[in-house]
C-alpha cells in the first residue's frame, strides 16, 4: 500500500490475521472492528474457560467450553455485523497454516502467551513476507513491538531468556526467599511424596540412624496408619532434617540459622487428633479440600504457622485418603487445589523456619503457577496500541513505527515508552541466516540428543530436516518411506562422529524446518568436557544465547538479574523490554521504583535485590509520550 494512503482507505482494504483469541485478543478484535477493519481472520486452540471471563469480555458464563476464536467473531459481529470474521478453531503451528497461508494478509497480529508459537509466526511472518506487529502484557506491564522484514528487527534478534532455575544448594539448603520455599515444596517435597518415584530428586531420602539402610522415609508402609504417617513427615521434613542441616556449622557463620519444626511444637496434642475432624458435613461429591475440611474459607488471609501444620497434615490425608490412585504420577498443576494448599502450607512452615514472611495461599498459587494475575486494562492499552501500529504498518509509515512498553512509574507518571525499532540484527540466525556454533563431544553424544535439546529445544524448529554436506541424516514429517523412517532410527541412536556423514570438529551442518522455511548453518565444535553444573545438556550452542546475565554475588551464589529471566508461560513483557540492549540502562531507571521492581519481579520469580541498577549519567533519550500516542508528541525525560 502506497505511502500516502490515508489510515482509513488502508485500513479498509487490509486484510488482517490475529493470533490468539484470549486477554489481548478479546480486546484487539474489539477495536479492530471499531476502527474500521473489515476482513480479520483469528486463529486460537483453546476454548472458554470460567477463570477466562474476568477480562475476556467478549466471553459470557454460557460460552464456557465453546472456542474462543468463534465465540469472538460471534460476540463482535453483533454490533459490526457487516465485516468479514473468519475464525479457526486451532493450534497455528499446524501445517495448514503455511507460508502461502501467511501471504494473504497485509498484517498479522499477535495475542499470544507463549514463546514457542511467537517464534513460530515470527519465523511464517518473514518467510511469507508479512509485518507482524507483537504483543505482550504481564499484569501492569506490557508492551507492542513492529517486526517488519528487512527494516526492523524480528522477534527472534533479541536473545528469549530462559525460564528461570535457581541453584540447587539454596532450594534444599539456604532458603532466603518465600519463593525458594516454593520451589521446595513443589519441586521438591511434592514431587517426592507424590510423583513419579523414578525421578531424581534432591530432597534427602534417608533418616539419619538409618543412613546405611536403602529405605525410603517418604514411603508409607503398608500397616502404617495414616495419621502416624503424616505426622512422621512433617517431623522428618521440617525438623530432622533442619537439624541435620545445622551440623553443617560452616553454612551457618554468615546466615540466620533455621529453626527445626517438630508437630508438637506447632499444633497442641488435641488439635492434632481433631485435625479436620470439625467439618463433617464435608460435601462428599466435592474435590477434597483440606481448607474445606478445616473450615479456613480465606484464600488471601496469612495463616499462622498452626493453619499451615494443619492444612498440612489434612492435605497429604487427603491424597492418601481420596487419590491414593494419582499417587506416584502426580505432577504439580496451580489448578489443582489440594496441590496448592499442600505447597502452600508445605512452603509456609519452611518459611517460618528460615525466618522468611509467610504468604497467603492466593498469594503462593501466583508464585507456585508463575501466575501474575492480569489486568484487563492493560490489555487494552496494548490492544490500542497493537492497531495504531497496525495502521502505520498498512500505510507503510516505517519511519515512524515504535516499539513501546507499557509501565507503571508513578513518580514521573509515565505510563509509555515508545522506543523506536532496532534495525535486523546481523547475527540473528532467523532472519539473517548467521551460523551458529555448537560446542559438543561428537564421540559420545547422539544424533538424538542434539535434535531434542538443540534443534527443537532451543532453535524452535518443529520438523527439522538435517544434512551433513550433501547427506540427508534426518528428516521428520507425514510422508515419508519406510526405508526412510527406519535408517533415521537407526541414526538417531548413533553418536555424530559415526553417522553415514560424519560430525566432526569443524563439520558444518545444515538444518532446516521445511514448514517454517527457516534455514541455518551450525558449525560443529568438538569438546571433551563439560561442567555438569552450568552445562548440564554438556551442549553449547553459541550465537543462540540464553540471554542469563549473571553476576556473582558475595556468597558465590549465581543469580540473575531481571533481564534475563522469566518463565514459558508469561507473556514476554519485562524481559522483552530488557532484553533490548540499548535500553539496558534505560529500563534500569525506570525500574528504580520499587513497584516496578516488584513487578518484574513477581512476573519472573526473579530476585529484585541482585539487579543490577545502573546509574543513568547523561541524557539518554528517553522519551515519552505526553497524552495522546498518535500524535507522537515526543517529550524528553528529566
Ligand atoms: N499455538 C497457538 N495457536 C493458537 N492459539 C494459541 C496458541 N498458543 C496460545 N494461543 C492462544 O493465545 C491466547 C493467549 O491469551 P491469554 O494470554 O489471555 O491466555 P489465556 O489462556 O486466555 O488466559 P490464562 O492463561 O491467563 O488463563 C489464548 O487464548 C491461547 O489459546
Ligand atoms: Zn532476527
Amino acid at each position: 500500500m502506497s505511502a500516502a494512503a490515508s489510515s482509513e482507505e488502508a485500513v479498509k482494504a487490509s486484510k488482517v490475521l490475529m493470533v490468539g483469541a484470549g486477554g489481548i485478543g478479546c480486546e484487539l478484535l474489539k477495536t479492530l472492528a471499531l476502527s474500521g477493519f473489515s476482513d480479520i481472520h483469528i486463529i486460537d486452540l483453546d476454548t472458554i474457560e470460567v477463570s477466562n471471563l474476568n477480562r475476556q469480555f467478549l466471553f459470557r458464563q454460557s460460552h464456557v467450553g465453546q472456542s474462543k476464536a468463534k465465540v469472538a467473531r460471534d460476540a463482535v459481529l453483533k454490533f459490526r455485523p457487516n465485516i468479514n470474521i473468519n475464525p479457526y478453531h486451532a493450534n497455528v503451528k499446524d501445517s495448514h497454516f503455511n507460508v502461502d497461508f501467511f501471504k494473504q494478509f497485509n498484517v498479522v497480529l499477535n495475542g499470544l502467551d507463549n514463546l514457542d508459537a511467537r517464534r513460530h509466526v515470527n519465523r511464517l511472518c518473514l518467510a511469507a513476507d508479512v509485518p507482524l506487529v507483537e504483543s505482550g502484557t504481564t499484569g501492569f506491564l506490557g508492551q507492542v513491538t513492529v517486526h517488519v522484514k528487512g527494516k526492523t528487527e524480528c522477534y527472534e534478534c533479541q536473545p528469549k531468556p530462559v525460564p528461570k532455575s535457581y541453584p540447587v544448594c539454596t532450594i534444599t539448603n539456604t532458603p532466603s526467599k518465600f519463593v525458594h520455599c516454593i520451589v521446595w515444596a513443589k519441586d521438591l517435597l511434592f514431587a517426592k511424596l507424590f510423583g513419579d518415584k523414578k525421578q531424581d530428586n534432591d530432597l534427602n531420602v534417608h533418616s539419619k540412624d538409618d543412613t546405611s539402610s536403602k529405605t525410603d522415609v517418604f514411603e508409607r508402609s503398608v500397616d502404617e496408619d495414616l495419621e502416624q504417617y503424616t505426622q512422621r513427615i512433617y517431623d522428618h521434613v521440617f525438623g530432622y532434617n533442619i537439624e541435620v542441616a545445622l551440623d553443617n556449622k560452616e553454612t551457618w557463620k554468615n546466615r540466620r540459622k533455621p529453626n527445626p519444626i517438630y508437630i508438637r511444637d506447632a499444633l497442641p496434642e488435641d488439635a492434632v487428633q481433631q485435625n479436620g475432624r470439625s467439618q463433617d458435613h464435608v460435601n462428599e461429591e466435592q474435590d477434597p479440600s483440606a481448607m474445606v475440611s478445616l473450615g479456613l474459607r480465606n484464600t488471601q488471609e496469612i495463616w499462622s504457622l498452626a493453619d499451615n501444620s494443619r492444612v498440612f497434615l489434612e492435605a497429604l490425608k487427603l491424597f492418601f485418603d481420596k487419590r491414593e490412585k494419582e499417587i506416584g504420577s502426580l505432577i504439580f498443576d496451580k489448578d489443582d487445589q489440594l496441590a496448592v494448599e499442600f505447597v502452600t502450607a508445605a512452603a509456609n512452615i519452611r518459611a517460618s523456619s528460615f525466618g522468611i514472611p509467610l504468604h497467603s495461599l492466593f498469594e503462593a498459587k501466583g508464585v507456585a503457577g508463575n501466575i501474575v494475575h492480569a489486568v484487563a486494562t492493560t490489555n487494552a492499552i496494548i490492544a490500542g496500541l497493537i492497531v495504531i501500529e497496525a495502521i502505520k504498518v498498512l500505510k507503510g509509515d516505517y519511519q515512524d513505527y515504535r516499539m513501546t512498553y507499557c509501565l507503571e512509574h508513578p513518580a514521573r507518571k509515565m505510563l509509555l515508552m515508545p522506543v523506536e525499532p532496532f534495525e535486523p540484527s546481523k547475527s540473528c540466525y532467523v532472519c539473517s541466516e548467521t551460523p551458529l556454533v555448537l560446542e559438543v563431544n561428537t564421540k559420545t553424544t547422539k544424533l538424538r540428543e542434539v535434535i531434542e535439546k538443540v534443534i527443537k529445544g532451543k532453535l524452535g524448529m518443529n520438523l527439522p530436516l538435517i544434512m551433513v554436506g550433501a547427506t540427508l541424516v534426518f528428516e521428520d514429517g507425514e510422508d515419508l518411506e519406510e526405508d526412510e523412517i527406519a535408517n533415521y532410527a537407526l541414526n538417531l541412536e548413533k553418536v555424530l562422529a559415526e553417522l553415514p556423514a560424519p560430525v566432526l570438529n569443524g563439520t558444518m551442518v545444515t538444518v532446516e524446518d521445511l514448514h517454517q522455511e527457516l534455514k541455518c548453518s551450525i558449525n560443529i565444535k568438538h569438546r571433551d568436557e563439560f561442567d555438569e553444573e552450568k552445562e548440564p545438556d554438556r551442549m553449547v550452542l553459541v550465537g543462540w544465547s540464553g540471554p542469563v546475565d549473571k553476576q556473582t554475588t558475595s556468597n558465590g551464589e549465581t543469580k540473575s538479574v531481571p533481564s534475563s529471566s522469566n518463565t514459558e508461560d508469561v507473556d514476554g513483557t519485562a524481559e522483552d523490554i530488557s532484553a533490548t540492549s540499548g535500553m539496558k540502562r534505560k529500563l534500569n531507571e525506570i525500574l528504580e521504583t520499587k513497584e516496578n521492581f516488584d513487578a518484574l519481579e513477581n512476573l519472573s520469580g526473579v530476585d529484585s535485590s541482585s539487579a543490577q541498577v545502573v546509574e543513568d549519567d547523561n541524557d539518554d533519550g528517553l522519551l515519552m509520550f505526553d497524552e495522546d500516542p498518535r500524535q507522537s508528541k515526543k517529550k524528553r525525560l528529566q
